[in-house]
């Protein structure tokens, strides 16, 4: 069953055309990563459909459920982290996840375990003023995860975190989507994408562009030919596979030797920049 249905979704602000006929569709237990530039669109999609926003046109679907008719039932079933992160700053950790058990009339222990998963135990009784930008996020998510939700929306999660604060996060995901939850994740970071999504859209110009698994997306646009070269000294660097690169892969090769030389598929971020001419930041 498709816990999302998203079916030719338009939006504008003002004369600004933001999304130009959406499509696409997250069955359950999928992570979906939806990806695109700043200004892309990424968290107005979000928005409508978790209901914060109307679209000017076409179809929002969670649950089977029109997005503008979502009610506490369907809420039930969602978690969000999104850039807001909606904390109260002069209450502990533990406080904050209190607030939010009596909300859902959560069992009692939940707000333990929910902290031990996130690596915040220790960290129980400190303030959310004075906790840094991972640990808050941290807390972020643990609040979003800690009712269950079959579905959760996540607007960059690891954006500015430390590798380890976000492999923590991934190595949670991984978890919730084990146990069946449908992950939505927007994200600007190619890595992420290809790590965590079952499939992952391209949002750009207010359109999908590209919408897949992320092998297959890298396969089809494997026109892009590469040589990937290692060097001794571990650099690593990927050129065209033509002539014109071989004069640069001799200069580059003074001063080093090659540890291994092979045919390289482009990655996400490769692809992306260039059915778009862009980067992803
Ligand atoms: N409430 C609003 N009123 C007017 N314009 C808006 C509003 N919300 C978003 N926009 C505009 O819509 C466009 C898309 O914004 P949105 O925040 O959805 O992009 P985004 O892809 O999430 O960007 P980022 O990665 O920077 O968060 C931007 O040009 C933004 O200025």
């Amino acid at each position: 069953m498709s816990v999302i249905n998203i079916s030719n979704l338009y939006k504008s602000f003002g004369d600004k055309e933001v999304l130009k006929g959406i499509d696409f569709k997250v069955d359950e237990g999928e992570i979906l990563g939806v990806l695109g530039p700043s200004g892309a669109g990424k968290t107005t999609l979000i928005e409508i459909m978790i209901g914060h926003l109307e679209s000017d046109k076409g179809i929002s679907k969670i649950f089977d459920v029109s997005s503008t008719q979502l009610k506490d039932d369907s809420y039930s079933k969602i978690g969000t982290v999104l850039d807001e992160a909606g904390l109260f700053d002069r209450l502990t950790c533990r406080q904050n996840l209190e607030i939010f058990r009596k909300i859902y009339s959560i069992d009692k222990d939940e707000v333990n375990t929910v902290l031990q998963k996130v690596g915040l135990y220790e960290s129980s009784n400190v303030a959310v003023d004075k906790l840094s930008k991972g640990m808050k996020q941290r807390l972020v998510l643990g609040r979003a995860i800690m009712h269950k939700p079959k579905l959760l929306f996540l607007d960059e999660p690891t954006s500015g975190l430390d590798p380890s604060t976000s492999q923590l996060i991934h190595k949670l995901l991984l978890e919730l989507k084990q146990k069946g939850t449908t992950i939505l994740l927007v994200t600007h970071n190619m890595q992420e994408a290809t790590d965590l999504c079952d499939k992952v859209a391209f949002l750009f110009d207010g359109k999908i562009i590209e919408y897949d698994t992320p092998t297959r997306i890298c396969d089809k646009h494997n026109e892009l030919n590469q040589i990937s070269i290692v060097t001794n000294h571990d650099k690593e660097f990927k050129v065209p596979n033509n002539k014109e690169s071989y004069s640069e892969i001799l200069n580059a090769l003074k001063d080093d030797e090659i540890k291994s030389i092979h045919s390289s598929e482009p990655n996400l971020g490769e692809v992306f920049i260039s059915l778009t001419g862009k980067e992803l930041i």
